[in-house]
């Protein structure tokens, strides 16, 4: 961040001295680029979209404006009444709604006694609505912060009356204007009086397009603060982030991971997974594998949380303060990218991603989890050996350039796989969730943007199994595309096995789902006895029907066969009585014939000689 000549005590538009104060205790020595942009136009009375790479300070380009508008309005005296509120802040999650709330108190802590500025946080799964209707009332917030659901459901209660709101922020904009959000957040904005100040919000607006005009903005400014490289050309991520790929086959990643988390040099990682079950999956498989294997690293030293969208609210904000505030000497998140946008946790140095995200956009978020406010991160890709390193330049037409990671490290894939094959052995639900988050896996890579890239026959699925330790192929559509040379070159017999595992002697460590395995069992070897036994009775069934059938189809053919001697028989008898009738009548008509060929010569050769005449 380039922060010389970007004085606090620069901007045209003077602020309030308890917000510099605060700005001053958080450190904050000069503005970032985006503030010293935003700050003077928002403060006044500009509709802002601001385009600023990830970790380039937006959120405080829009937090010390949204005090400023608040002081505005108590600068004209006008009473603020019960049910009135002057600021809305909405976020896409609860965890970024929680981190802007502790942002703004961070700043109001400096508002002098004489002023009672505070903020209410309204996310879904905290409390109810009518809970936070009440605190409301009590409390009489001026700032609401929160997620869409939450916001639009609060504002339903009739003592809540947003018609005096000066100024809406909608943080992360492209993705709450995008299909999944955008109805929701219309109805909002529907709610809100028209005269207001609206400011949109993110590392990728452009995504948006022309959907940011449905937020009613007044001919609002355009911000866009992106970075140059030493040749000029543009760069989308900030210079302290530097950004590698590491190409490999697939059944190499988890053995990479576990290289690169217990070798690399590093404090705090976020390693992205494509869906809520593989971050379910890897969180004990990895824990287990550093727990088992001799790595260069112990449990104790490498503390692993997770976080992912199905996870209860409390258990994700427990997971996330406790990976923040970890003081091991690596720590690792495990997540979605339920954690890809905003979050903001500046230890964080390092970034892994074990497939590139279906919306090459969350690529910029995720990697922009790390190398924020100058300081030094690296963001690692996987990409499967072929047609996925045409990702490079897919991303370079984005402005975003990738180089190669050669990474190396020692440990043995076989060791890795048997230790995996043991666990998942120990108890037949870890094997359960494996093949939940390789389907789910598989279904997500199908809804790549870049589906030329990205191609569900270019996968390698017996080296995907294997990737998640499977022992035989799940029977899923997409194993169409296993060639039978596939098959054979990965030792994996007809039927799909990676490894033979005897499924009926497979057990659960839980006694209960052990029960019911057994159960099922013997119900299901009763149903295949019996239905072998109504297979043998149809068999011996057919059979003799068969039996009865052919002798009833002689007899059916012998009937046949003399009704047509008799029919035969008949005709004959017919014919040869007929006989010399017949006869008779030819000769009659043959003679007409000879004496009609007689007439027709004769008057043939009349007409001729009368044609000789003319
Ligand atoms: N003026 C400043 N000087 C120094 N550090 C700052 C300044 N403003 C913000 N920061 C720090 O920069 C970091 C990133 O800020 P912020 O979270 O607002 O980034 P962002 O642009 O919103 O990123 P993203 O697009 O990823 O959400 C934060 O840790 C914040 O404390």
């Amino acid at each position: 961040m380039t922060t010389s000549s970007l004085d606090w005590d620069s901007l045209s538009y003077k602020l309030q001295p308890w917000i510099l104060e605060g700005i001053s205790s958080l450190g904050y020595d000069s503005m970032t680029p985006v503030q010293a942009s935003t700050i003077p136009l928002f403060c006044k009375h500009k509709d802002v979209v601001v385009e600023a790479v990830t970790g380039s300070g937006k959120t405080m380009a829009y937090i010390i404006p949204v005090l400023e508008k608040i002081a505005q309005y108590y600068a004209q005296d006008i009473p603020l009444l019960r049910g009135d509120v002057l600021a809305m802040v909405l976020l896409p999650t609860r965890e970024l709604a929680s981190q802007v709330q502790r942002n703004f108190d961070q700043l109001l802590k400096f508002q002098p006694d004489d002023s009672d500025i505070t903020t209410q946080l309204l996310v879904g799964a905290v409390g109810s609505v009518r809970e936070d209707v009440y605190s409301f009332l009590q409390n009489r917030p001026q700032i609401l912060i929160g997620t869409v659901g939450r916001m639009l459901e609060f504002l339903g209660s009739s003592n809540v009356k947003p018609k005096s709101l000066q100024v809406l922020v909608l943080d992360e904009a492209d993705r709450l204007l995008d299909l999944g959000f955008s109805h929701d957040v219309l109805t909002i904005i529907e709610k809100l009086p028209r005269q207001r100040r609206t400011g949109l919000f993110s590392a990728t607006i452009s995504s948006a397009g022309s959907d940011i005009f449905k937020t009613g903005m007044a001919n609002p400014v355009r911000i866009v603060v992106k970075n140059n490289n030493s040749d000029g050309s543009k760069n989308a991520v900030p210079d302290s982030l530097g950004i590698s790929y590491i190409s490999l086959t697939t059944d190499k990643k988890i053995k990479t991971l576990l290289e690169l988390l217990s070798k690399y040099h590093y404090k705090k990682a976020i390693v992205y997974l494509p869906t809520c079950v593989g971050v379910q999956y890897f969180h004990l498989l990895l824990q287990a594998l550093i727990n088992n294997l001799d790595l260069p690293i112990s449990s104790e030293d490498l503390k692993m949380f997770s976080i992912h969208g199905k996870l209860e609210t409390a258990a994700r904000l427990k997971a996330l303060n406790g990976f923040a505030d970890s003081f091991a000497s690596k720590s690792v998140l495990l997540t979605t990218d339920v954690a890809a946008r905003g979050l903001d946790i500046p230890e964080v140095d390092l970034v892994i991603q074990l497939d590139p995200p279906t919306d090459p956009d969350m690529f910029l978020h995720r990697s922009g989890r790390t190398g924020r406010a100058n300081k030094v991160g690296k963001a690692i890709v996987m990409l499967n050996e072929g047609r996925e390193l045409d990702y490079i330049d897919f991303m370079k037409v984005r402005n975003v350039q990738i180089s190669e990671l050669k990474f190396s490290g020692d440990l043995e894939l076989d060791t890795i796989s048997q230790a995996m094959h043991n666990w998942l052995l120990d108890d037949r639900a870890r094997y359960d969730l494996a093949v939940r988050a390789m389907v789910a896996f598989v279904k997500s890579y199908s809804k790549h943007t870049a589906s030329s890239i990205f191609r569900l026959q270019g996968l390698d699925y017996i080296q995907l199994c294997k990737m998640y330790g499977l022992f035989r192929v799940p029977k899923m559509p997409e194993t169409k595309f296993i060639t039978k040379e596939k098959y054979e070159e990965e030792k994996v017999d007809e039927e799909g096995w990676i490894i033979k595992v005897d499924m009926d002697s497979y057990k659960y460590s839980h006694p209960d789902k052990e029960e019911k395995r057994l159960e099922e069992l013997r119900t299901h070897k009763k149903l295949k006895e019996s239905k072998l036994r109504a297979a043998k009775r149809r068999e011996q069934k057919a059979k003799n029907a068969s039996w009865s059938n052919q002798t009833k189809q002689k007899e059916v053919k012998q009937e046949r066969r003399s009704i047509t001697e008799q029919r035969q028989l008949a005709k004959e008898r017919e014919r040869i009585a007929n006989y010399n009738s017949e006869d008779e009548e030819n000769e009659v008509d043959w003679k007409d014939a000879i004496r009609e060929q007689k007439r027709r010569k004769t008057t043939s050769t009349a007409v001729q000689g009368s044609f000789d005449d003319l």
